[in-house]
């Protein structure tokens, strides 16, 4: 899942540089390798801190349960995009960094119920994207955010319902 977030991250910026970091150095160094065949610049790092130094846009996509992304290690402003954890008993962020952060989410009710991180914090959800896209919460751009990502069930029955068109109805859309 992640070669494609970076992807969506790249398309977005100008200038960049990705450092990936991976507990398996190997599938670290297979990701740099894929982003550079398509002529993204990316490099590897040793260690998360490393990683996530300066940085002002950390992906954090684990199957961890106990934090690996630590408040002293992230940059003020700094924006985090948080895909793994999706469980009550998982954990991929401290709760320090969490507890810094203005917590952005697709459904606050899933947010509040599945995602270990913000609940262990006792943080509020500040906003959900789409209250974001229509303007009634702002972005809060210069400051630490963090985004918990967990899938709605509509992405799920929109990507099946393309998957089904291309097969069977040979149409995309
Ligand atoms: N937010 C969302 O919409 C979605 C979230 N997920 C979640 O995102 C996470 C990643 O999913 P995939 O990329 O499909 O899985 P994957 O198996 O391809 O990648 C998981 C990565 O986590 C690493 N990892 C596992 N335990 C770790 C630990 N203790 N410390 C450091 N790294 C560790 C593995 O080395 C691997 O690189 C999972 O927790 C999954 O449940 C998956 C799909 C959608
Ligand atoms: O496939 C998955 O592991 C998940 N999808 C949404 C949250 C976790």
């Amino acid at each position: 899942m992640l070669p494609n977030i970076l992807k969506k991250n790249v398309a977005i910026f100008i200038t960049y540089q990705i450092r990936i970091w991976n507990r398996n150095i190997e599938a670290a160094e297979k990701l740099v390798t894929l982003l550079i065949s398509e002529n993204i610049k990316a490099e590897v790092s040793k260690s998360v801190q490393e990683a996530a130094r300066d940085a002002d846009i950390i992906n954090t996509c684990t199957g961890a349960s106990t934090p690996i992304l630590k408040a002293d290690w992230v940059k003020a402003g700094a924006h985090i995009n948080s895909v793994g954890a999706p469980r009550p008993d998982f954990h991929e962020i401290e709760e320090d960094l969490v507890r810094k952060g203005i917590i952005y989410t697709d459904s606050r009710e899933s947010a509040e119920n599945e995602a270990g991180d913000v609940i262990k914090a006792g943080v509020p959800v500040f906003a959900e994207i789409g209250e974001v896209l229509l303007g009634s919460k702002p972005a809060n751009k210069n400051s630490l955010t963090i985004y918990k990502s967990l899938g709605l069930a509509v992405q799920d029955a929109v990507t099946a319902r393309l998957v089904y068109n291309m097969l069977y109805e040979n149409n995309p859309l």
